[in-house]
């Protein structure tokens, strides 16, 4: 692996305690026996926004998916706040992982943007004047408060994304997973979003092929290939590394120079 060594800003890292995420070994292959993790190994401290780089079909999204347990491992192990993912504590793994998918459509189903936000937090057994508090301050943080009332259906495309993001909110995760949040967003939502996530403040993983959106968010970078972290580091330092980047098929925008 291509290992960074500079010592990691916004790292509160103790020895001996109890990280955010630890993933280790994790393997995965699909029924139809496409391997799509080969060993990934990755530790998150508490606080810490790590961006998850890497090419198509290198893996991503694969384990974003096992973090709260969607796709359970074919060997490894994934432990968040020190709490085993496995099959007796997918209720409570759930609540600590927020997962905000790629598409807002495999997310959204309720018949207003209300219920939807709601939903989350509602089936963790929150009820009455916190839920609508929760749901009022989720939808306040993402700009969509006047749409409290509408259909998902009825919204755009960034619009839903930024509901399916206060759908996550609204539960309070003590680890955000973002996969794509910044794909289809105009630019002034792009940054609107960016503003959120800094604001928000927790533990943050986020899957992204925009890599200045990267540098702009995480300190930290992993880069995944063939199904295994191949570099991790600081954002600014892997996104320096032009020969890294051109041996995993990531390029940075036209003209763009990381200061
Ligand atoms: N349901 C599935 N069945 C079989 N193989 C799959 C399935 N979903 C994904 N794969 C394969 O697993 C590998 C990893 O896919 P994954 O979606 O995790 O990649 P990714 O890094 O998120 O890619 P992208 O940047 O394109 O979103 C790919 O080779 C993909 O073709």
């Amino acid at each position: 692996m291509d290992r960074l060594t500079e010592p990691l800003p916004e790292r509160a890292t103790e020895p001996g305690s109890v990280p955010a995420l630890e993933v280790s070994g994790l393997a995965f292959r699909y029924p139809d026996g496409h391997r799509a993790l080969n060993g990934v190994d990755l530790r998150v401290e508490h606080g810490e926004r790590v961006a998850v780089l890497g090419p198509n079909g290198a893996g991503k999204t694969t384990m974003t998916l096992h973090l709260n347990g969607v796709h359970a491992a074919e060997s490894g192990s994934i432990h968040v706040g020190g709490l085993p993912v496995d099959s007796r504590n997918l209720k409570e793994i759930r609540r600590r992982v927020g997962l905000v998918f790629q598409d807002p459509d495999d997310q959204l189903f309720m018949p207003t943007v209300r219920e939807d936000v709601a939903f989350g937090p509602a089936n963790f057994g929150v009820r009455g004047e916190e839920l609508a508090e929760r749901v009022r301050s989720a939808l306040d943080a993402v700009g969509m408060a006047e749409h409290a009332d509408r259909s998902p259906l009825h919204l755009s495309g960034g619009q839903r994304k930024r509901v399916a993001l206060a759908a996550v909110l609204a539960c309070r995760p003590e680890l955000l997973v973002l996969d794509e949040p910044s794909s289809n967003l105009e630019p002034v939502a792009r940054r609107e979003l960016a503003e959120v996530l800094l604001d928000w403040g927790g533990t943050m993983l986020m899957v992204t092929h925009d890599l200045p959106y990267a540098l702009q968010l995480c300190p930290r970078s992993v880069l995944i290939d063939d199904g295994a972290v191949v570099a991790d580091g600081p954002t600014a330092e892997l996104l320096s590394d032009a020969e890294l980047l051109a041996a995993h098929r990531l390029e940075l925008p036209y003209g763009f120079r990381v200061p």
